[in-house]
């Protein structure tokens, strides 16, 4: 694993995200919190980034904030050549609708909906959307598509929510702690259902977590502390989530 401290990209490859001192003060009564402070940072297209840093240190603020969930205090963000910081509301929820996956750590499934039910909602509103089925053989629960969440395990839940997410093809997978309820064996089912969607659907990939031994599935890792982004390490290679262990 090689460190580095730059935080441009490198040259040629295609920009999916480039911010340039954000800020994030969340204002409550009397009390200001410092969320972000002065943020840089440039994701390229295809990426696979890992977020690491203590709690309180920002980086589900950074997320929301990249996914157009929220807005910064000032600075300036830009998902290619669009400024999400000039956007009106409207036009942000567009932005995040159509580019955006979430993914959470509580997979948010709609229990008396089936698996391929779950995925069709999002289908049914999106303007390119792959068949649910497709989106569920993706992560491998081609089999599994009429069963209800209850009839599923954890980790086979966070695949329907990562069927769900990668349907609309966003170009971008944002995710908060996706493991983060789930045993390593089941963890890294799910990892490599994200992965998939990064290798065969070219999806940029955003993985907030407190387990360090993802950090080796990275292109890179943002450190965050105390609302910035304290050092960026590049891998030298890739890892795939199969051969990970913690
Ligand atoms: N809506 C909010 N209102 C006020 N303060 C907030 C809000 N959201 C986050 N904060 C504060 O902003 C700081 C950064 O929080 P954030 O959730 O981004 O950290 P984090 O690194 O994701 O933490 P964790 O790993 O615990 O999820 C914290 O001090 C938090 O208490």
């Amino acid at each position: 694993m090689q460190a580095a401290t730059q935080t441009s990209q490198p040259d040629g490859d295609e920009r999916a995200f480039s911010g340039r001192e954000l800020f994030k003060t969340y204002i409550t009564g009397e009390t200001q919190v410092h969320a972000l402070r002065g943020v840089d940072f440039d994701i390229r297209k295809g990426e696979v980034l890992v977020l690491l840093g203590p709690s309180g240190s920002g980086k589900s603020t950074f997320l929301n904030i990249v996914g157009g969930l929220d807005r910064s205090t000032s600075g300036t963000l830009y998902y290619a050549a669009e400024n999400l910081t000039a956007k009106s509301d409207r036009d942000l929820t567009r932005f995040r609708r159509q580019r955006i996956g979430f993914i959470f750590q509580f997979y948010n499934l709609i229990p008396s909906l089936t698996a391929e039910e779950n995925v069709r909602l999002v289908t049914d509103i999106a303007s390119n959307p792959m068949d649910p089925a497709e989106a569920l053989h993706h992560v491998g629960l081609a089999e599994r598509r009429h069963h209800f969440p209850a009839q599923l395990s954890g980790g086979e839940q966070q695949r329907v929510a990562v069927a769900r997410a990668i349907a609309k093809r966003p170009g971008v997978l944002l995710c908060d702690e996706p493991t983060g309820a789930l045993d390593s064996s089941t963890g890294i089912r799910v990892l490599e259902a994200l992965e998939a969607a990064n290798r065969e659907l070219d999806t940029t990939l955003l993985i907030i977590t407190h387990n360090a031994g993802i950090a080796a599935m990275a292109d890179r890792v943002f450190h965050f502390l105390d609302g910035q982004i304290a050092r960026i390490e590049t891998n030298a290679e890739r890892i795939a989530p199969a051969e990970m262990t913690w």
